[in-house]
């Protein structure tokens, strides 16, 4: 692996995307520090899974530079790219598992597709990365003898299977129930740390994510609308900051569309 002097394992540098006409970041720039975790967050719309496919290669930018490692995937060659996002895992909300096969072989799926490793040393790996999760005992079981927590899980091994050096989760706890999502949120942490990797979680979950990132990067209209740690941004006066952090369904973020004064639209009578 090569060694960069910068303490961000990923890097965006002036960044502009658009889809099409429609520019969704504008000139945004800001640092995912190493071994850490870093929670992307802000309004829906705001663009955070789109950060999260230009770091993986899927789109690319029209301006600036998205940096792995120092190397931008911007302008990567097929080659290189695959190189790279070898080296990423990603789970998404619904990290589909192949529902056919069992929790075991969904986990050793990635290392029979990439790697040439003989069978007794897929074995090994697919029950560490198992029992990383707690599921080591679940390996014989489909995907629909498990909860949805559980296949969360399993799908976080899957994840993991390749020793990547940097995960992304989009939405990772969505549609859980507060036990598992309190169970997911403590599991990425610990993964985190034990396998000195680096975290980059898109969340709308304020008070789970505020406990387990260490960096806070908060996106609004096409830009960095604030970044620090967890409580940075809470004691921060900036008033969009103040209505995010503490859910307050008003403030520069307006709870109503803009429309006519209720007055206008009540009182239209005749005089
Ligand atoms: N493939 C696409 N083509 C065109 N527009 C898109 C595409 N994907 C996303 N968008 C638009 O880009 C904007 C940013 O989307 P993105 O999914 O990155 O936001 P987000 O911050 O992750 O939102 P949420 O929190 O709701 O998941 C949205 O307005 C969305 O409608």
């Amino acid at each position: 692996m090569t060694t960069h002097a910068s303490p961000f394992l990923v890097e965006l540098d002036h960044l502009t995307f658009g889809y099409g006409e429609r520019v969704i970041l504008r000139d945004v720039s800001f640092g995912v520090p190493r071994g850490k975790v870093t929670a992307l967050m802000g309004v829906s719309g705001g663009g955070k899974t789109t950060v999260l496919r230009l770091i993986g290669g899927q789109i690319r930018a029209q301006q600036g530079q998205v940096r792995f490692d120092g190397e931008d995937v911007t302008t990567m060659q097929q080659t290189a790219l695959y190189a790279a996002r070898r080296r990423m895992g990603m789970l998404f909300q619904f990290g589909a598992l192949f529902t056919d096969i069992s929790v075991f072989d969904n986990v050793a799926f990635p290392l029979r597709e990439h790697t040439d490793l003989p069978e007794d040393m897929v074995r090994d790996i697919v029950l560490m990365k198992l029992d990383a999760v707690g599921l080591r005992g679940a390996r014989d079981l489909k995907p629909s003898e498990i909860s949805g927590g559980m296949s969360r899980r399993v799908a976080l091994a899957r994840a993991i299977a390749l020793d990547p050096d940097l995960i992304m989760y989009d939405e990772p706890f969505a549609g859980l129930d507060p036990i598992s999502l309190g169970t997911a949120a403590r599991l990425i942490r610990r993964l985190n740390d034990s396998l000195g990797i680096t975290s980059v979680i898109v969340s709308h979950d304020i008070t789970e994510t505020f406990e387990i990132a260490d960096h806070v990067v908060v996106l609004a209209n096409g830009a960095v609308a604030a970044q620090g740690s967890p409580a940075e941004l809470r004691a921060s006066t900036d008033p969009l900051i103040h209505q995010f952090v503490h859910a307050l369904s008003d403030g520069p973020v307006p709870f109503h569309y803009p429309a006519p004064t209720v007055a206008q639209d009540y009182d239209r009578r005749p005089a």
